[in-house]
This record gives C-alpha cells, structure tokens and sequence, in this order.
C-alpha cells in the first residue's frame, strides 16, 4: 500500500463535447511535493483536466479529488479556497506589460489577502523575487526583461499567494536550450523551497526529464504511460509513446 499523501486523486474522469470523447476514464495521482509532468498531443485534453482540477469545468462521470475534496461537490466559497492553493504558470507568463515587476507581484496579493501591511508586501515581493533569482528586476517593465526572465517573474507572481499545488503550462515553451535548463532547474528549486506539489504539461521531454519525478502520457483520454522517464520512453513499446521520444530526441 502506498503511504505519501496523494493532493490530487483522479479516478475514472470522463468528459465528452458533443460526441467528442476527450476524458475517457482518467486515473491519476498527485503526490505531496511530486513534480508529475503531463505529456499529450495538442488537442489530447491536458487542459480540460487542468480546467475540471480548478472547477471551470464539471465531469461527466468519475472522481476528481483535491487535497481529499471532490470538487464537483464544492460551493462557490469552498471553490475560491481551492483555486487560492492552485497556482497556475501560464505559458506566456501572462505580466501586466504596463506595470513594473513590483505592480505585477502586488495585484495578486492585495487583491486576494487583505489588511497587508506596506512593509509584509514588500518583504513578501522582495523574498519572491530573491526565490527566482531575480532580486534586481523588482522596478524593471516586462518589455526590458528576457523571455526567461519574464518566466521567472510569472513563476514568481504564481507562488505569490503561497500555493500548495502549482501549474506549469509549457514552461520552456520559446526559449533556448540553456535558458529552458535554467527555468527546469528553477521548477527544482521551486519544490525545494516552497514545498510544492507540481503539474508540469510540456512537449519538451528534456524539461520532462530534469523536472519530472514521473511521466505520465494522455493518449485516446487517458493515461496510457505513468513511471519514471526510464521507465516512460528509452523503452517505450506503444508507437504513440515513442514517437514523443523520437520526436524530440531525433529532432534536437
Ligand atoms: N468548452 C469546450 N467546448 C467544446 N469543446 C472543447 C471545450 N474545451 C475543450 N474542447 C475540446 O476538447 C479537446 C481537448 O482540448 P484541450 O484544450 O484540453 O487540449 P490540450 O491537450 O490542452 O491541447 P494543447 O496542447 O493544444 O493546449 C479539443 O478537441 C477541444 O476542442
């Protein structure tokens, strides 16, 4: 019987659009402090699973547990409290290109905790930015900053609010081979110092590789390959599987 606390807990999860089938009997677990990387072709489903996690979308049959709440079942209140511990990186780093660095660190939190003091929200934006690497760019505009340096800094407005469970949606997506290093090992640091329990979806399996404790691949609405990278591909059967494999590694 396996003992780690699972955050995530997906059981026979179906959602269909008419008559496309995308989720067809999902089941996946999320470990506390696990780095999981979700892998699928575009169209696959990843997001509808991420979007039914957070409760923007309902299930048609099957079980979707967060920190051992069916979230199907969560009212309103109870639905802002669970979305408040999911932390979501978006693929774009999503920065307000009109307000600094500092501005974009402090919507979130004066929006969403209140009663802060000024010197709780700077100390709170100082430490982020020093958790990122990026202490220097706290007055700097989006547009003066690198495409990893803008993942840095929406990495850094993600872990704003303290999240428990934090979203990375193609985090080395754009970026060079030594800057997607950078921002994998910033995904490894990350878990380190705040305790996260992650989901990362990439295409990228050498992001896969160094971030992931285990692979697990959405292909036909489910999750036909889970394990370990070794496990996953160098001896990957199932020709869908493979052709991740080959297609990154024949490819770069
Ligand atoms: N609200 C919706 N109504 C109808 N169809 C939808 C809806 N949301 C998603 N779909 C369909 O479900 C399928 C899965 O979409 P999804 O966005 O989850 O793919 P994905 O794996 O995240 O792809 P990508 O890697 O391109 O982001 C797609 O065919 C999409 O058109």
């Amino acid at each position: 019987m396996d003992q780690r606390e699972r955050v995530v807990e997906i059981r026979g999860l179906e959602k269909s659009f008419g008559d496309l089938d995308v989720l067809q009997g999902v089941d996946l677990d999320l470990y506390r402090e696990e780095n999981l990387v979700v892998l699928g072709k575009s169209g696959s489903g990843k997001s509808v699973l991420i979007k039914i996690m957070v409760g923007l979308l309902r299930q048609d049959a099957g079980s979707m547990k967060v920190f051992g709440q069916e979230v199907a079942a969560l009212n309103k209140k109870e639905l802002n409290a669970l979305r408040l511990k999911i932390g979501f990186s978006f693929q774009n780093s999503a920065l307000y290109d009109s307000m600094t660095v500092r501005e974009n660190l402090e919507f979130p939190l004066v929006r969403n905790v209140k009663n802060l003091t000024r010197g709780e929200i700077d100390r709170r934006i100082e430490e982020l930015l020093d958790g990122v690497g990026l202490p220097q760019s706290i007055n700097q505009m989006p547009s003066e900053l690198s495409g990893g340096q803008k993942k840095r800094i929406g990495v850094a407005r993600t872990l704003i609010l303290n999240p428990e469970i934090m979203l990375y949606d193609e985090p080395t997506a754009g970026l060079d081979p030594i800057t997607c290093g950078d921002i994998n090992n910033l995904i490894l640091e990350v878990r380190e110092r705040y305790k996260t329990s992650s989901i990362v979806i990439t295409h990228d399996l050498a992001c896969a590789k160094q971030t992931g404790d285990r692979m697990a691949v959405l292909l036909d609405g489910q999750f036909k390959a889970i394990g370990t990278f070794e496990e996953v591909f160098p001896k990957a059967t199932d020709e869908r599987v493979k052709s991740f494999y080959d297609y990154n590694f024949i490819n770069s």
